[in-house]
């Protein structure tokens, strides 16, 4: 039974350090330049844990600047065998309320300036081939599964599912956006989920977030502004670190070996630049 190693990304107004014993901060280079901070390792409830602020420790980096691929890869780099993050988001239906969780299962990807991908041939990339990653189910099922039932056990407002749209930002979306999001069915919006579960994806880590809910995006409110936002979140956070504390020694407990497997394989069965030298033999045995 593999050992687990949790990375935590903490976003807006989630970044606690205090929430790991003996921390220790760590600076790692990666092929794609610096990660957003330091690393911080530690544990909780004796399970090897690292923790990772999304926009920098002092909030100085916004949602297009991030770099993801740096993010995702020194976490892999560390051994992270799973990520956990937080994400603020704005409500696109009445019955998700500020102060609600929900454990997201898919998303819409309205981003545009963004690397999305580890194999982009780039002459600095260590991955020269073109791999096609399925995105469903994007989120590890075993890992919301935890997330649900131990948010419920702990009487958290919490919804089984919903997706999210990311958008570019900075700025928040207009009305007309915001109500097409609607149509769309999408339960949330916010700026930072993607690239970060597709990298995860190709970087085999199992990967699950939990959504606050800290606005009723401008289809309902109007206007949004960040002090709402932050009010909000300064109010709720404690229920996304509370969870994050309970689940991660119940994950620990569980054998991963089959997910971290079939990470490994789905990565395999994406590689067109591989598959693509194989003979109609080995194919129909691949
Ligand atoms: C302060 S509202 C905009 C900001 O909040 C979210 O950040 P994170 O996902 O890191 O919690 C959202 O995606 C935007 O980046
Ligand atoms: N309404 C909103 N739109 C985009 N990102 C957000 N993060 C928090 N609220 C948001």
């Amino acid at each position: 039974m593999s050992k687990v190693k949790i990375g935590i990304i903490g976003g807006s107004g989630l970044n606690k350090p205090g929430i790991l014993e003996g921390g220790t901060e760590k600076v790692v280079q990666t092929p794609f330049g610096p990660p957003s901070d330091v690393l911080i390792e530690g544990q909780i409830s004796g399970v090897d844990c690292v923790l990772l602020a999304r926009h920098g420790r002092e909030h100085t980096i916004n949602p297009s600047s991030i770099n993801y691929r740096a993010n995702i890869w020194a976490l892999k780099d560390v051994g992270c065998t799973h990520v956990i993050v937080s994400s603020a988001t704005g409500s696109l239906q009445e019955d998700i309320k500020p102060g609600d969780l929900v454990i997201v299962d898919s998303f819409i990807d309205r981003t545009f300036k963004r690397e999305n991908t580890f194999y982009d041939g780039s002459p600095n990339s260590p991955f020269k081939d073109v791999v096609h990653m399925p995105m469903e189910p994007a989120f590890c099922s075993k890992t919301r599964s935890l997330l649900l039932e131990t948010a419920r056990d702990l009487g958290l407002p919490v919804h089984e599912g919903g997706s999210v749209v990311t958008i570019e930002g900075p700025r928040f979306s207009s009305k007309a956006e915001s109500n097409v999001f609607r149509l769309q069915g999408a339960s949330l919006v916010n700026m930072t989920l993607v690239p970060e579960v597709c990298l995860a994806r190709e970087a085999g880590l199992l990967y699950a977030a939990v959504a606050m809910a800290t606005d009723y995006d401008c289809w309902r409110c109007g206007v949004v502004n960040v002090v709402e936002v932050l009010k909000n979140l300064r109010a709720n956070a404690k229920k996304v670190e509370k969870l994050f504390l309970a689940v991660i020694p119940k994950i620990a407990e569980q054998n991963w070996d089959n997910e971290l497997k079939c990470m490994k394989d789905m990565l395999k069965y994406s590689n067109q630049t591989q598959i693509s030298k194989l003979s109609d033999a080995e194919l129909e045995v691949l």
